[in-house]
């Protein structure tokens, strides 16, 4: 199904998300294509660099090489990349990709802040006002820092005080990631679009991340739980999902079990993306599991991956782009997190 939006304004570039794995030809996704970022989650993380004239970002998060993929975003538009300072990005003209890494550092807050904002200013300069989607890859998500605070509420302080800082340009928070890696030190990517393209849905069942009490953290993590971009006339409408889990108000449910934390997170998914939640946001259309690609499935306990597998493959289209990661999930009560485009 389709989604729409009243009033947004027509344009055409296409964006797409593809799995590359070990020894695929992606030939065929490229062809007549332009390359707007490609995102390795492999072993070895290092800062993202400029690679055939796109972003190439690679993050630390698969144990084995059989995990390793490669998710490249295209664009039908031609593509203009370049480098400030840290960032790395690209442009096709109405989609932004930008990516930075963070070292590893005893408190992360200043600098989260500091390159949130920096990356905000650069995307704003080049006329991108609307955040789509952004992934934030923590090592050592659920330790301790310097200070005695876990790494993930000193992320969203340093988040939460850029988006602060920017409410009045940036026009709310968008789909997001926020899950632990196996390299220290934070990897983020983003995409950002012109005015008017992206909207922001909750879900009826979870609390928004963003008024979460103080018991998860002195800030709240600044997210929504999906955004959908409309693509204007002749495309399909893309509708991305954030990192969902088994939590239903504020509270991690089904502590200690991973199959019913993988239905309530599959459940969340659903009602979110459903035709009655986009209605409630004012949008017509609406999607159901079978139309999820680019599957993202992150497993705390190594040991749980076969059910979560199983799972997986019961719920979503055979075909489906689908990864699986054994990293930590950014509370420790959490085994299993899943997120995807619908389109
Ligand atoms: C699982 C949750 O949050 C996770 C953390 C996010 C972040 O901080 O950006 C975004 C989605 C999830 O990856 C949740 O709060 O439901």
């Amino acid at each position: 199904m389709t989604v729409t939006h009243p009033g947004a304004p027509t344009l055409t570039a296409a964006l797409d998300c593809f799995f590359v794995r070990p020894g695929d030809d992606a030939r065929a996704r490229t062809t007549g294509r332009h390359v707007l970022g490609r995102v390795t989650y492999g072993h070895g993380g290092r800062p993202p660099m400029l690679h055939d004239g796109a972003p190439l970002v690679r993050i630390a998060m698969a144990g084995d090489a059989s995990e390793r993929i490669t998710e490249v975003w295209t664009s039908d538009r031609p593509v203009r990349s370049g480098r400030e300072g840290d960032l790395v990005y690209a442009e096709d003209g109405e989609h932004f990709f930008c990516a930075v890494r963070i070292d590893e550092r005893g408190v992360y807050r200043d600098t989260v802040r500091s390159v949130y904002e920096n990356a905000f200013t650069l995307m704003w300069r080049l006329g991108y006002t609307e955040l789509l989607r952004m992934w934030n890859m923590v090592g050592a998500i659920t330790e301790a820092n310097a200070d005695g605070m876990e790494n993930y509420r000193d992320f969203c302080v340093g988040r939460a005080e850029a988006f602060e800082a920017w409410s009045d340009r940036v026009d709310g928070m968008p789909a997001a990631t926020g899950i632990g890696s196996l390299r220290p030190g934070i990897d983020l990517y983003f995409l950002a679009c012109r005015t008017g393209r992206a909207r922001h849905l909750e879900n009826p069942r979870q609390t928004p991340a963003h008024q979460y009490p103080t018991q998860y953290g002195p800030k709240s993590p600044s997210f929504a739980r999906a955004t959908v971009m409309d693509p204007g006339s002749g495309s399909r409408s893309a509708l991305y999902v954030s990192g969902t889990a088994s939590i239903i108000g504020d509270d991690t449910v089904h502590h200690d079990d991973v199959e019913r934390q993988c239905d309530v997170t599959l459940a969340n998914i659903e009602a979110l993306i459903s035709p009655e939640n986009l209605r409630r946001h004012g949008l017509t259309g609406g999607f159901g599991l079978a139309d999820l690609d680019c599957v993202k499935v992150y497993v705390r306990d190594a040991e749980h991956l076969p059910a979560v597998r199983a799972r997986c493959a019961g719920a979503f289209r055979s075909g489906t782009d689908l990864a699986f990661f054994n990293v930590d999930v950014c509370r420790p009560d959490l085994l299993v997190e899943i997120e995807g485009i619908c389109r």
